[in-house]
């Protein structure tokens, strides 16, 4: 099945001062590439005096591509002596780097480029320093930047470098006095500083010696926007074509399957195009019928002065293209759901609201769920009926919370496939659902079914049950009240009758995702009025993509069924303790659940257990309200309870190491779950 996500593949070379960006920008293009990356300053003017009046002269003329081409296939990038000039220790020097950093910036700005690339070095630090090298004052400067533009991405662009304690693979020829700096460190210090703002990214260089996948694996967390793939770092295969090591083939098809955007940086060597460059293009264009570089068998064309370009680096874009197609086909799971990925939803209160239709239809598409009900349904039937006795005993069973009737539908094949005779009660409290059961009672059940309009509660049954069977989970097992009424509903079980499910524990695990931080905190507008404590004291139900978990999920609260405790409670408070695995910076922690339906038949999202093709539920969200730094081998300790009165559930939560964080939602004064 194909991929919904297209690849975006850009490139960066140096233009000819000759002929100018358009040439370079004909031949991307007629190669296929869908951008290029360049230095905003003019090749030839780049030694520039910002202060000087008549020095605008400094950039490439905005005349020489259309408004639309600047916009939309053109990235600039920033001077990259900026960057450290910034934080000189010298005021002239930074004073000019300020300057020269506004010009570049303003000019990006006027031609309405799409996004800026900012070069962060990682350079070497004193093995004795204290502290990362200083980039204060360079924060302050974007982070003025980043405030006064609405529309314009900036890309940080790092190398992946080895994580603190990790040996570089420089490290064994550098002199004794300095240590690597971690890029993942500046770049996580960079965000803190700009307060975490949405239209800072990550330009992500893989060099040509990559860290541990350890090391890689942090920025699975970050705003990823572009992967830098350097020329240097194409092998020639035996049939002369550019290809990737295996570690770099699959860094890359994992950020692909992100949807980031790959560069291939041509890196110092001149692309000189002819002057007759777009006369060249459009040849090129012809041979090419989609012109989109899709020519077999050229090898990658280095151009020089004395070589005719028609296009550049041709073989490695079609490399790129390869990782992207042969990536693993989108599962229909994953195809249904790939539009929820990374984007909030409040928790479904099935039983304060009334669901709705869609609602109900999209439960109905999942293909595992009610299939492991119907084998669950089965084998307590075998197990509680003699053989000899199916077909003439009445065994009776009980749909409670029944929706539009998909459970009871699973029940009857059950019975059906058990040679079981049986009586279904479909219990349901929505009247918009139970119109629907009735519809299907009287045209496919008929006697076999029962419908009652009622909460499982109050209802007061002409018999009682051998199995009742619900689902009433929520993406925190119990957090849509599945105890609290099955509880409720115990009582229409016989003394040995059985629940399914008949057990279900929520898990949790520690979360870094700027992304989501970022929409939490976005997320205060929906509340009326708007309030940004409420948004981070409320839990999200989410399809984590561009997110970090940073250690295994442990089990929390677990519920069984039915419950014969003289005195039901069903609070719970635990405390989880982690060791983190390398330095990260928490954004809040995932929960999620598994259920035991029937002895061996389970469901689960949790990552090690996954139902397969199941999408009924997402991991859910409980957010901090501030960024968690932590260090390596730091010890991670999370609280939550789950707190009941007659009226209400919810849950507060907090962190208590490395650092101590407020409870969140006391009292449940953000969010709760209505009884
Ligand atoms: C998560 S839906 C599941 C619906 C259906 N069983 C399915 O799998 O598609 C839960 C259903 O239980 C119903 N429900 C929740 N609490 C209930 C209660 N106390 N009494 C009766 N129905 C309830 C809701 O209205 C909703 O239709």
């Amino acid at each position: 099945m194909p991929r919904s996500k297209r690849l975006s593949c850009g490139v960066q070379a140096q233009t000819n001062p000759e002929t100018g960006i358009n040439a370079l920008l004909d031949v991307a293009m007629t190669t296929g590439f869908d951008f290029i990356v360049v230095p905003l300053a003019h090749p030839l003017r780049a030694l520039r005096n910002p202060a000087a009046k008549g020095d605008a002269a400094f950039a490439r003329a905005d005349l020489d591509l259309y408004s639309g081409d600047w916009s939309s296939s053109v990235v600039g990038q920033i001077s990259s002596t900026v960057q450290t000039q910034l934080d000189s220790a010298d005021p002239a020097e930074r004073i000019k780097a300020q300057e020269m950093f506004e010009q570049d910036t303003a000019w990006a700005s006027h031609i309405s480029l799409p996004a800026v690339v900012l070069p962060l070095t990682v350079a070497p630090v004193a093995a004795d320093a204290k502290a990362p090298r200083s980039i204060a004052n360079l924060a302050r400067v974007l982070s003025n930047f980043l405030n006064s533009t609405l529309s314009m991405t900036v890309w940080v662009r790092v190398t992946a470098t080895p994580m603190a304690g990790e040996p570089s693979s420089t490290e064994a020829n550098a002199p004794v006095t300095t240590r690597a700096q971690d890029s993942w460190e500046l770049w996580n210090t960079l965000r803190t500083l700009c307060g975490y703002n949405g239209r800072l990214a990550v330009a992500l260089e893989l060099p040509d010696n990559l860290p541990s996948p350890q090391s890689l694996a942090r920025w699975k967390g970050e705003p990823v926007k572009g992967l830098f793939c350097l020329s240097s770092s194409f092998l020639t295969n035996n049939k002369g074509f550019p290809v990737l090591s295996k570690r770099h083939q699959l860094v890359v098809r994992e950020f692909l399957e992100f949807g980031t955007q790959v560069v291939v940086d041509c890196g110092s060597n001149q692309f000189i195009s002819p002057p007759d460059a777009k006369a060249a293009a459009s040849a090129a264009a012809q041979a090419s019928p989609s012109g989109k570089g899709k020519g077999k068998g050229k090898a990658a064309q280095f151009v020089d002065n004395t070589t005719t370009p028609t296009t550049i680096y041709e073989n490695h874009l079609q490399y790129i293209g390869h990782l992207f197609d042969t990536l693993p086909a989108l599962d229909e799971a994953t195809r249904a759901s790939s539009s929820f990925e990374d984007s909030l939803q409040a928790p479904l209160q099935p039983l304060m609201d009334n669901l709705e239709s869609a609602t109900y239809e999209v439960f109905e598409r999942d293909p595992v769920k009610y299939a492991q009900y119907g084998r669950a349904v089965e084998l307590a039937l075998e197990d509680r009926v003699p053989e000899s006795e199916r077909a003439t005993r009445e065994t009776v069973i009980m749909v409670v919370g029944a929706g539009r009737g998909p459970l009871v539908q699973a029940a009857l094949e059950a019975a059906e496939r058990a040679n079981c005779k049986v009586k279904v009660y479909a219990v349901e409290k929505n009247p918009n659902a139970v119109a629907t059961l009735l519809v299907r009672k009287n045209e496919e059940w008929l006697d076999s079914v029962e419908i009652i309009e009622s909460d499982m509660r109050a209802w007061n049954p002409p018999a009682l049950a051998d199995i009742l069977v619900s689902e009433l989970l929520g993406s925190f097992g119990d957090n849509e009240l599945s105890p609290e009424c099955l509880d409720g509903a115990q009582r229409l079980l016989k003394p040995d009758g059985v629940s399914i499910p008949s057990k279900y524990t929520s898990y949790l695990a520690p979360l870094s995702s700027q992304k989501l931080y970022i929409e939490v905190r976005n997320q205060y507008v929906h509340f009326s009025p708007p309030d940004e404590r409420k948004a981070f004291e409320t839990p999200y139900v989410v399809l984590l993509k561009n997110a970090a978990i940073t250690n295994p999920p442990v089990p929390v609260f677990t519920f069984e069924h039915p419950n014969r405790a003289a005195k039901i409670d069903n609070s719970r408070y635990t405390s989880v303790t982690f060791t983190a695995p390398h330095n990260t910076t928490l954004h809040g922690f995932a929960g999620y659940f598994d259920t035991v339906l029937y002895k061996d038949v389970m469901l689960s999202i949790v990552p090690d257990t996954f139902s397969t093709g199941m999408f009924s539920w997402f991991p859910i969200l409980f957010p901090f309200k501030q960024p968690v730094s932590v260090k390596a081998d730091e010890t991670i300790e999370i609280h939550v309870w789950r707190n009941c009165t007659r009226e209400k559930v919810w849950y507060e939560w907090t962190c208590t190491s490395p650092i101590s964080l407020p409870i969140h939602n006391p009292g449940g004064r953000s969010y709760y779950i209505g009884l």
